[in-house]
């Protein structure tokens, strides 16, 4: 049932029947306090302690997070873009500039892409004045690993195969951890996912970490993917929904074994190129001393910001954490 219903998304002859894909936002009908929802399939999630949780530059009051759970896939949450404009251009540079270089690993065959490429991707690509091998280097990217890196042929984290966690990434994720109540949450090891229009990830599960029982966050950015969630086995029927720019994702409890994939990307997003107002910057210096405040500054200057622009234009990108050891453990 998985495979048939990744099929009939993916498929790439005729368009593909959108009306069951879920669409969190349009789902959810404000009743008196209580938010109803279409065939009880999207709940509203309240978070108990906002007050208590000290937010990020770039990411919005959580006071005003809208979190929803669904009715039929117990432990999936998903936050509906949390972040300022700011913050989505933030992460997609950090994306895209900074996590696919040396010590972290990336996808980039050795057999088609120099040192050079493979060792700082966004900056070659930045220098390739020739249309073609642009277009080469620019499709080419779809993942980097960093904190464990993933084994994608023996799914089998290594002591000895890590890079550091960046400080920045780490706060963020620990947000989200602690709004929901994961606040002993350690992210450990990253994916991130490059998905150029027309691409797919297929059906999989995540099972290599000995830690199976903490939750796994995703964050996504760019254009709109087709996620399908589903159950422990292939047998049952997926839910299609939505992902857009700036959803974060949450796997938890009973889902974070479940299968899962992205059959199609679809260009939703009109490219956003406008100068962004400054004042949120100056928060940058308060707030925290993790993020990078030089890129927090940047990313609002127009013409900083459009070789990034052009990228995610017709791009997803997805960072996928997990811990990877269980409580109390130092090593694997
Ligand atoms: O792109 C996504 O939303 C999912 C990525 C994923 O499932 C993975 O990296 O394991
Ligand atoms: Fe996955």
């Amino acid at each position: 049932m998985f495979k048939l219903v990744f099929k009939q998304y993916k498929c790439k002859s005729t368009s593909p029947d959108l009306t069951e894909v879920v669409k969190i936002d349009d789902c959810v009908v404000k009743g008196n306090d209580q938010e109803k929802s279409d065939n009880n399939i999207v709940q509203r999630l309240s978070i108990s302690n906002v007050e208590s949780l000290q937010t990020m530059p770039g990411v919005k009051s959580p006071k005003d997070w809208r979190t929803y759970t669904l009715t039929n896939h117990p432990g999936i949450i998903v936050i509906r873009n949390p972040f300022s404009e700011r913050g989505r251009r933030y992460w997609s540079a950090r994306c895209l500039r900074d996590f696919p270089r040396t010590p972290n690993i990336v996808n980039l065959n050795e057999r088609l892409f120099d040192e050079s490429v493979r060792s700082d991707w966004w900056k070659q690509l930045n220098l390739c004045s020739d249309g073609v091998e642009f277009q080469r280097i620019k499709s080419a990217m779809r993942w980097t690993t960093f904190g464990y890196h993933h084994n994608w042929d023996t799914k089998i984290y290594d002591e000895e195969m890590q890079s550091p966690f960046p400080e920045d990434l780490s706060s963020l994720c620990g947000l989200f951890a602690q709004a929901l109540g994961y606040a002993d949450f350690k992210p450990e090891a990253a994916i991130v996912n490059y998905y150029p229009v027309g691409s797919t990830l297929s059906g999989h599960t995540d099972h290599s970490e000995p830690n199976k029982s903490a939750p796994l966050f995703s964050f996504s950015f760019g254009q709109t993917a087709i996620f399908l969630i589903g159950g422990r086995s292939l047998e049952e029927k997926p839910t299609a929904i939505y992902l857009q720019s700036g959803d974060v994702m949450i796997m938890s409890g009973e889902s974070r074994l479940c299968y899962h994939a992205v059959p199609r990307i679809i260009k939703t997003q009109a490219s956003a190129t406008l100068s962004l107002i400054i004042e949120d910057v100056d928060n940058a210096d308060i707030k925290t001393r993790t993020i990078d405040k030089d890129l927090f500054h940047d990313v609002g200057n127009p013409q900083f910001w459009e070789p990034f622009s052009r990228y995610m234009d017709d791009s997803r990108i997805n960072i996928n954490i997990r811990q990877v050891l269980n409580p109390g453990d130092v090593k694997l």
